[in-house]
């Protein structure tokens, strides 16, 4: 059994739970469930607090996580990452009021409040800034007002967070952050359950930012035709039953497939349709 830890709250937990369904994955049905065996896959799922994940599949007690890139590293724990899985994305910011720091350098003899202490402290050490650190366990932005610290440093998704608290950003980012698949330190690359397991996580995320694109276009526009839709590979290219008219299939970007259809309608092509894509193995 492959044995998997998986974020039980905040926001980590929702996304991942759905990208594991989505990979064909048994996930619990209650929020209050610590455990789950999926015997059909042969891989049992553990449901821990993000900020622990990376220090149990460092243990090596279990053997791959779903934890954030930010939480990992904050978490010093003896864990790599695997694969970068596109949600909790997030960038980890200094900040403070307006007009009061304009660099990270600016930070010496200030204290920073802070929900990772770890990060943020390696942060200062590699920069030689000489400033204090106190750690808090949420909602850092309020530590400013309440004179805790002069500085905060925190996760930033939209901003709105900051510009609540009448804060704004300090300097370049420290870290940009998504979720990501981690593994021990050290540990066998090639064990065949945790490569299908990737896989599977790899076959979603194409999934999800591609769809398969059908057209006919006459043959002697086929060359400029493929030139707008490579593909991964390469065209699937089918005869039509009109002499002169060809089929093409291909994967596209999600995001470009409405400019990709209209210059391939202004080339000539005809019937041209996409579809979306449940699942892939490349
Ligand atoms: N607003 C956000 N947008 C995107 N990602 C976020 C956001 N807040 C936290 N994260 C990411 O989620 C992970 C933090 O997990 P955690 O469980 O602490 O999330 P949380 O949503 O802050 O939960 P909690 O309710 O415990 O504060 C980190 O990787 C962080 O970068
Ligand atoms: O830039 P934004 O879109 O506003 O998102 C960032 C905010 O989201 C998280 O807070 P959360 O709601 O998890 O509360 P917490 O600070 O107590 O963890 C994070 O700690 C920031 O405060
Ligand atoms: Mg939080």
């Amino acid at each position: 059994m492959l044995r998997i830890a998986v974020p039980n709250k905040g926001s980590l937990s929702g996304p991942a739970g759905e990208m594991l369904h989505e990979a064909g994955y048994q996930q619990r049905k209650a929020s209050k469930e610590l455990v789950l065996v999926d015997p059909d896959n042969e891989v049992e799922f553990f449901y821990l607090r993000p900020r622990d994940i990376a220090i149990y599949v460092s243990s090596g007690r279990l053997d791959i996580g779903i934890t954030g890139r930010d939480l990992l590293l904050d978490s010093g724990a003896r864990a790599e990452e695997l694969l970068p899985l596109g949600f909790a994305r997030s960038t980890f910011h200094y900040a403070a009021k307006p007009g009061t720091i304009s660099s990270a350098e600016d930070l010496s003899g200030l204290t920073v409040a802070t929900s990772y202490e770890g990060l943020v402290a390696k942060h200062l050490a590699d920069k030689g800034i000489d400033a204090s650190v106190v750690h808090l366990d949420g909602a850092v932005e309020t530590a400013i007002e309440l004179g805790v610290a002069q500085v905060i440093a925190d996760v930033v998704e939209t901003g709105t967070s900051l510009r609540n608290a009448g804060l704004e950003v300090v300097g370049e980012p420290i870290l940009q952050s998504e979720a990501v698949v981690i593994r021990r330190t050290g540990a066998d690359p090639d064990t065949p359950k945790v490569q299908q397991f990737l896989r599977r996580l790899q076959g979603v995320l194409v999934a999800r930012s591609y769809v398969m694109m059908d057209y006919d276009i006459r043959a002697e526009h086929l060359e400029e035709a493929v030139a707008l839709t490579p593909g991964l590979e390469s065209p699937t290219i089918s005869p039509l039953h009109d002499q002169g008219w060809v089929a093409v299939r291909s994967m596209v970007r999600t995001t470009e497939a409405q400019r990709i259809m209209d210059d391939l309608y202004e080339l000539g092509a005809r019937a041209i349709l996409t579809t979306g894509i449940h699942a892939c193995r490349l």
